[in-house]
Formats: C-alpha cells, structure tokens, sequence
C-alpha cells in the first residue's frame, strides 16, 4: 500500500496505476460531485466506481426521468455508466454521526464511450437544460439552437428537461456537435 497525500481534486487518480482501474472511495461530501464528473469524463479509464455519497446525491445519480431528482448527474452518470444504489447507511454508522444518511453508489462505466467533445457538448446542454428547469426546453436552450436544435434532434421543443430520457439527451448533444 502507498499512501498519497494530495488534493483529490488535483490528482492524476489514473496516473497512478496501470488497468484494470477501480475507485473506492467515501467521499467529502463538498468536493464528491466535481470529482465524480471529473471521473465520468474519462469514465473508459475506470473498470468501475464504488463511492460514498450522501444519500440525497446518491439518489440524483441513479434517478429516473420525471423525478425531482433527475437532473444533470443523472443524465451525465447514466449516459457514461450503469448506476446501482448498493447500500444505504445510516448516520449511526459514522462516529460523530453527521445529520444525514449516506450511500454507496455502484457506477460501471459502458463499453462504448463519447468523445470529449460530445461529453463537453452533454455537460453544457444539461447545464443550460437543468438550470431552469421549469421552462420550456425552446426557452431554457435559447444560448443553444433552441427550438431549431431540439426540431433537429426530433424533440418537442414545448418539452421540459426532466422529461428527456438519457437516450434523447444524447440525441441532442449529438446534433449540438454536428
Ligand atoms: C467522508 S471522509 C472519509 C474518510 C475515510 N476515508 C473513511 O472512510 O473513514 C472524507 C475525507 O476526505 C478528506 N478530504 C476532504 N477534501 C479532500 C480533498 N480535496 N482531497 C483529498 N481528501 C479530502 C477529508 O479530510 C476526510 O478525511
């Protein structure tokens, strides 16, 4: 065993060792959502993922469409990953106990995986999608092609993000690529 004290969120993870590659991890819980979408975009590195959130984000990364937490870490661990809730753990498991409950989160990265350009193109759309999310898709896409993208990408452009499956979401990154 090697021990490494560093900022995790300014470490090279991969860097440190050759294939086939997993994270295990209880994350703090400030820095656990930009570290896990660093690690989605480069998600084909990773064999798998096994990281400890709290158990409200664990909830927005496996959640399904039309649910209050559907969202972007949804769609982005979704598209590049199989996300499992694997364990619920309470707050009685951890000396202090914190006020929430925790969770350990399974992600398996798929075989095939986007370009870091259409990853980027993904991250921007559900951004801009998922920030107003009670709009319109054609009004909250506006800075995007708006209702001209969404006509390309097949989507009512009157649809409201929560709505979109990962699959059509993926559709219209593509056509923001293209
Ligand atoms: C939830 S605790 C888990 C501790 C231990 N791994 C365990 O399971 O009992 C998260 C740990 O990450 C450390 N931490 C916080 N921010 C960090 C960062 N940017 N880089 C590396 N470690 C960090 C905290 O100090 C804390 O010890």
């Amino acid at each position: 065993m090697r021990l490494i004290e560093a900022d995790a969120t300014r470490l090279d993870l991969a860097g440190l060792t050759g294939t086939p590659r997993q994270v295990v991890a209880n994350l703090p819980y400030n820095v656990g959502t930009p570290l896990l979408v660093g690690w989605l975009r480069q998600a084909a590195l990773w064999e798998r993922l096994t990281l400890m959130f709290q158990l409200e984000v664990a909830e927005r990364i496996c959640a399904a469409p039309d649910t209050d937490a559907y969202g972007r870490l949804a769609v982005l661990a979704q598209w590049v990953c199989t996300t499992d809730i694997v364990l619920r753990v309470p707050p009685g498991a951890f000396v202090p106990p914190p006020k929430v409950w925790s969770a350990v989160v399974r992600l398996t990265p798929r075989e095939k995986q986007p370009d870091p350009v259409l990853f980027g193109a993904m991250e921007r759309l559900t951004a801009a999608a998922f920030g107003q999310r009670r709009k319109m898709l054609r009004g909250a896409l506006a800075g995007l092609g708006g209702e001209a993208l969404l006509e390309r990408a097949g989507i009512d452009p009157r649809r409201r993000a929560e709505t979109l499956s990962v699959a059509e979401f993926e559709r219209l990154a593509g056509c923001l690529v293209s």
